[in-house]
């Protein structure tokens, strides 16, 4: 899906905290947003995910708004579970959109199988550790196929091992046609991950491309500083 945002501004208490931002996406990519805390990041993808209201600008999707809102997938930093066990978590996204009954048993055990939930399908949501918990997450929202995912912060606060394992089941999601946007302070991650970088700063896109060319030759100073590990404002 291709989504465009123009001259897009969020205020919050009459003060701007994002814009006015010009941005297009497309397909296939994967979309790292990068930049300092309070740069932006998670207003910017809210608004890509249409949940933060614009205070002017407008963000054009290239399909109707409602079926692009089904197409689309959302996984915050702390997954949010339902006190339910690991298979009805699984099983609820697919209930919601009136899968078929034998269709939602037999992909609950595909995913529980490629989380290595397979075990523990029966076992308390939330009683899981925080790096099952967040690949469960993961696995609801992958689960119908979403054309879009976004994601903030997916990995904020897990292992290395828990990690790779998420990048892997993007990697996954990505080769099978979701189209991913994420944000994260993880350059490693970033680096491993991104085909095209969002690099914001002071609620502005600061600068914009092509993964390969961001992260070795940045044209900006501030990008340059950002991914030198320099404290930049
Ligand atoms: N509800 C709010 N009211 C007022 N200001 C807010 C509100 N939410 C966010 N902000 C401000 O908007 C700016 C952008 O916040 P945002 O969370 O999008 O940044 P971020 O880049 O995701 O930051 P971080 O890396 O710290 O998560 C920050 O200056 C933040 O303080």
């Amino acid at each position: 899906m291709s989504l465009a945002l123009s001259k897009g501004v969020v205020k919050r208490r009459g003060k701007v905290i994002l814009g006015p931002v010009d941005l297009a996406l497309n397909a296939p990519d994967i979309t790292i947003i990068l930049g300092p805390n309070g740069a932006g990041k998670t207003t910017l993808l809210r608004v890509l995910h249409g949940v933060e209201r614009l205070s002017s600008g407008a963000l054009t999707l290239s399909k109707p708004d409602a079926q692009a809102r089904q197409e689309q997938a959302y996984v915050f930093q702390s997954p949010i579970m339902l006190r339910r066990t690991v298979r009805a978590n699984l099983a609820y996204p697919l209930e919601l959109i009136g899968t078929a009954k034998p269709v939602i048993a037999q992909r609950v055990e595909t995913w529980a199988e490629r989380i290595g939930l397979a075990d523990a399908l029966d076992r308390h949501a939330p009683r899981l550790s925080g790096g099952e918990k967040q690949k469960l997450a993961l696995a609801r929202a992958l689960i119908r196929e979403p054309d879009v995912l976004f994601l903030d912060e997916p990995c904020a606060n897990l292992d290395g091992r828990s990690t790779r394992e998420i990048e892997t089941l993007l990697k996954d999601a990505h080769l099978r046609g979701t189209q991913i946007i994420m944000t994260t302070h993880d350059l490693g991650q970033a680096r491993r991950m991104a085909s095209d970088v969002v690099f914001l700063l002071g609620g502005k896109v600061h600068e914009r491309g092509a993964a390969g060319r961001f992260f070795v030759t940045p044209e900006t100073p501030e990008a340059q500083a950002f991914l030198n590990g320099d404290i930049i404002e």
